[in-house]
């Protein structure tokens, strides 16, 4: 489908405009609405002013959006908000300019095509609506054995390295079917596409971003934080199964939702609370506790002034960091060495604060001790002079909606909230609102998919010290953060960090496992941890 020819008159912006400047989602399966209705309804889920066209074709709606971004938002949050999960929605334009991608038509099933969508259910429904296609779920949640059911083949569960040679003679077979004009929907994920690709298939992405981070399910550490403290933990089966589920997604992800931790519900939602209370004060009430070099980083911080990559960060925040005497760490602690600074308003903010810290580094030690496991090492491995006294810190981050005059033609495409980055330390908890969804995470596939809120469950993620810890076994991934949305949004996250002196290197016991299987004892270089935060903090601000 060539759209760049295409131009459409744009009421709100008074004039004609080529579609490839804008952004086009189509929308199958929703005909019951009249457009009035499915309007509203769109409306209620990206907010009025970035929809600019709504028409009725044959058998689908077409939106023109303000933005490709825009568009791509748009069905990720069909499907990944709104839940609305009988559409089916796609980007009109190839999500991937220059690799081959067969459009065809733009409709799923069709003749000869082979089509790619990480949503299991999304694919279920396409395969029923197409019987005469095939298609193939790789990824069931508890899926045993391999089964067939009509036109519906799912292999069985296979861990990673048996997984290759699997997508191996998968690929194969779907490259003949499609020869053979045998239309495919592959449900899975989004590593599929690199398979596809490896081999010159043609096929069509029927979501444009992957699915989000949920379809991971999350992992319940209860069996961890229960028996933390028994010195046979490693010999319990349930904590055994914490373990493998933390080593897959350390491993394959770098990012987990984690629930059955034990913090009190209470807790978390007033710490949320208390956050947003403190954002909805005015401006000279914030500024009270104004963040500088000599306040030794610790304090609130206005919209822009974090940077990231050279670029503002639209978002505030209070950072706070573990307090420490002047004589621990020397010249090397003299940058940080201040008292955390607590807003007046709301007067419960600190007492609330400061039992979460409490809370939330004892849960996140349990955790690390599950890793220290998952990497083959003793569970006490992080404890004494790597993280025995670990220092944390905390953000509390204030996101306001990055678009609010649409109407205008001031919006930035590249406007974000928290550019990409990875964590510095050792592991990150986040405690984010429940509504919007603006977290995203970068898969392996190089595609960015979303961290919505997980009821009772952090979103949990692995830092750089992590990395030097596993000798690069468990990579840190990137992340950022876009509010399209037209709601503020809060999040804390909590950062586990090593003991601030801790000199981080490689474990013994990972250096013995990558020598093993890559031949390479020691990928990464042995850092000051207190150096590495202290070179960031001072080069994150612009005053
Ligand atoms: O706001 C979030 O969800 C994550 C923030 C984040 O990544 C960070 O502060 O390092
Ligand atoms: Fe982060």
């Amino acid at each position: 489908m060539d759209h760049g020819k295409e131009m459409i008159r744009v009421r709100s912006l008074g004039r004609m405009v080529s579609v490839d400047r804008l952004g086009k989602v189509c929308v199958w399966n929703a005909l019951a609405y009249s457009k009035v209705t499915f309007r509203r309804q769109l409306e209620s889920i990206v907010g009025k002013s970035l929809i600019l066209r709504v028409t009725k074709v044959n058998d689908r709606f077409d939106i023109i959006l303000k933005s490709p971004l825009a568009a791509s938002d748009l069905v990720q949050r069909l499907h990944c908000e709104s839940r609305l999960s009988r559409w089916h929605a796609k980007v009109s334009v190839p999500y991937n300019q220059g690799s081959t991608m067969s459009l065809g038509s733009g409709k799923p099933g069709e003749r000869g095509s082979i089509s790619l969508t990480s949503r299991h259910r999304r694919a279920f429904e396409l395969s029923l609506s197409s019987p005469n296609g095939i298609f193939v779920q790789l990824h069931p949640e508890g899926q045993t054995g391999p089964w067939v059911h009509k036109n519906v083949y799912v292999p069985q569960r296979a861990l990673k390295e048996a997984r290759a040679g699997m997508l191996e003679t998968l690929v194969k077979n779907l490259g003949k079917l499609a020869e053979k004009n045998v239309p495919v929907v592959v449900g899975g994920d989004w590593n599929m596409s690199q398979w596809l690709e490896s081999k010159c298939l043609k096929y069509q992405i029927l979501q444009c971003r992957g699915s989000p981070l949920t379809y991971h399910s999350p992992c319940d550490i209860g069996p961890l934080v229960e028996k933390s403290n028994d010195p046979r933990l490693a010999e319990s089966e349930d904590v055994a199964e914490v373990v493998r589920l933390l080593d897959t997604a350390c491993r394959d992800v770098g990012f987990f939702y984690a629930k059955g931790h034990g913090l009190p519900t209470g807790l978390c939602k007033a710490v949320l609370r208390v956050s947003h209370e403190f954002f909805d004060c005015n401006y000279e009430e914030k500024v009270k506790i104004k963040l500088s070099s000599t306040t030794g980083f610790r304090g609130y911080q206005v919209v822009g002034q974090n940077v990231t990559k050279g670029r503002p960060d639209l978002h505030e925040a209070i950072d706070c960091y573990k307090e420490f005497d002047q004589t621990a760490y020397g010249e090397l602690g003299k940058p940080l060495c201040a008292p955390n600074l607590w807003p007046e308003k709301p007067s419960d903010f600190k007492v609330i604060m400061e039992e979460y810290v409490q809370k939330m580094q004892d849960l996140a030690q349990k955790i690390l001790k599950g890793i220290a496991l998952a990497l083959g090492g003793p569970a006490n491995a992080f404890e004494s002079t790597k993280a025995g006294d670990p220092f944390w810190v905390m953000r509390v981050i204030g996101y306001p909606p990055l678009v609010n005059d649409m109407q205008t033609d001031s919006f930035d495409d590249s406007a974000i909230s928290c550019g990409a980055h990875t964590d510095y330390g050792l592991l990150t908890l986040v405690n984010q609102d429940a509504e919007p969804c603006a977290l995203q995470v970068k898969n392996q596939a190089g595609n960015w998919i979303w961290a919505p809120h997980v009821p009772e469950a952090f979103v949990v993620n692995i830092g750089d010290m992590l990395k030097i810890c596993s000798n690069g076994l468990y990579k840190p991934t990137l992340h950022r953060v876009i509010n399209n949305s037209a709601l503020y949004r809060v999040s804390v996250p909590f950062f586990l960090e090593p003991n601030f002196d801790a000199v981080i290197e490689p474990f013994e016991f990972c250096m013995d496992k990558t020598q093993a299987s890559t031949n390479i004892s020691r990928s990464t270089k042995p850092v000051i941890y207190g150096e590495h935060l202290v070179s960031k903090v001072s080069t994150n601000f612009s005053y």
